[in-house]
């Protein structure tokens, strides 16, 4: 049986970005860039004013005084030249006409009879002026590849004029839940059979990180079955199956996906939850086989899929980050599979405290429930105390608290 480190440095060394398409701007958000890109335009394309106020010649300020000789609102231009001593009224990102390289913003002066005005404290040559060219030039490289666009990133590349970006796509995800216990959503669950949740589960995961899932339904404990339902996911990026993969008489995922190309690459990690997963390739495409019990369910994705995912979205940092926190409340010592404990994260008078879920069984769904991050309890380790320093693997950032609280 590998270790947690092995099974993820195997999926690191496995997993390329997807191949790369060319979609309007608007879709690129969350996608990861596939190419440099360069600005088509200069930004400001002129220099112009940061605030409402009046635009002068710094040089010709003598004693304070201006005469205003004219109003120059955002989109217009002033042709006429600004004398020493005069001011044009400019209202913020409007153009500075010629003659002109201050602003002082309307606050900062006293409007004075026949047009004139005195500014009431001194300014720095060049105040509130957004010279031409400070923010892009024409040509120059704004991002690079492997860039995440966020919104922010979205807004610059329109300034920039960038219509369409090459970005890696959102992986398109097959899941398929295996069992002959299992019944659909809406179904009524006679005896022994229990509603398919993992499939909703997973669903939900995929689309909170920005993922396609396909929905590929149930495929009982039969080999032929199976087989017919593992061929259907491979048109995904990734195929995703949970339940089967342990070492019970009707754990059949394994065997089938040999069946069909399938080269396996680890199944079973020295972890809890998480011991059967399984992992591996056919054709280049990822699959993962997940065990059923939907916590281990729930952990494995996080654990080992959402970071593949990310790998194939051409993210160069694909796993969640980990972060130094106290622990709430102690906890018993560990065992011989490094742990993966959920937990809640709190923030007590600023500081982050990890507070582990009072359900850990991977058997229940509920276990996961509002977790937003899981502490790897190491093959061991002692008894912890409230107050240890432990490091935490982030799942979500602890929204949703009351602001009063912390
Ligand atoms: N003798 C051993 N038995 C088990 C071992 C072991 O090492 N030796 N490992 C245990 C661990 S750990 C896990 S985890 C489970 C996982 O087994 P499978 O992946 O083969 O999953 P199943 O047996 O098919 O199901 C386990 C459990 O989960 C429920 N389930 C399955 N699919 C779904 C679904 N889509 N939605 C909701 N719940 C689902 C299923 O009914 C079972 O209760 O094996 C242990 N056994
Ligand atoms: O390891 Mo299993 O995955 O405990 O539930």
């Amino acid at each position: 049986m590998i270790d947690y480190q092995q099974a993820i440095d195997c999926i690191f060394q496995t997993i390329k970005p997807l191949a790369a398409v060319r979609v309007p701007l608007a879709e690129g958000v969350d996608r990861v860039l596939a190419e440099d890109v360069f600005s088509l335009l200069e930004l400001p394309p002129a220099d112009n004013s940061a605030m409402d106020g009046y635009a002068f010649d710094h040089a010709g300020l003598a004693d304070g005084f201006l005469t205003t000789i004219g109003f120059i609102p955002a989109g217009d231009t002033f042709s006429a030249t600004v004398k020493r001593g005069e001011a044009v009224r400019i209202m913020t990102g409007a153009p500075l006409p010629k003659g002109v390289d201050t602003v002082v913003p309307i606050e900062d002066i006293e409007s004075l009879s026949d047009n004139r005005i005195r500014l009431r404290k001194r300014l720095e040559h060049g105040a509130n002026v957004r010279v031409r060219g400070e923010e892009l030039k024409a040509g120059e490289k704004i991002l690079c590849r492997g860039q995440h666009l966020d919104p922010a990133a979205i807004g610059m590349l329109a300034s920039a004029g960038i219509t369409e970006v090459c970005v890696y796509p959102a992986p398109r995800v097959a899941i398929l839940s295996t069992g002959d216990e299992l019944v659909e959503l809406g179904e009524t669950p006679d005896s022994g059979k229990i509603i398919n949740s993992n499939a909703h589960l997973l669903a939900a995961c995929l689309r909170q990180d920005g993922f396609i899932p396909i929905l590929l339904g149930i495929a009982r404990d039969q080999p032929g079955e199976l087989e017919a339902f593992l061929r259907k996911g491979l048109d995904a990026d990734m195929l995703i199956t949970t339940g089967g993969v342990s070492v019970g008489d009707r754990d059949l995922v394994q065997p089938t996906l040999m069946k069909i190309g399938f080269k396996k690459l680890f199944w079973q990690v020295a972890t809890k939850p998480g011991k059967p997963t399984l992992f591996g390739t056919i054709d280049g495409q990822p699959v993962f086989g997940l065990p059923g019990n939907p916590a281990a369910s729930a952990a494995t994705y996080q654990l080992y899929a959402r970071p593949a995912l990310r790998m194939l979205a051409g993210h160069s940092h694909p796993f969640a980050p980990t972060l130094r926190v106290t622990l709430a409340t102690p906890l018993k010592a560990g065992g011989k599979r490094l742990h993966f404990l959920w937990g809640n994260l709190i923030i007590v008078n600023g500081v982050l405290q990890f507070d582990p879920s009072q359900r850990q069984g991977s058997g229940q769904n509920r276990s996961a429930v509002g977790a937003q991050a899981l502490f790897p309890l190491p093959i061991d380790s002692p008894a912890l105390a409230a107050g240890d320093s432990i490091d935490v693997i982030m799942l979500h950032l602890p929204f949703g608290q009351n602001p009063s609280h912390n």
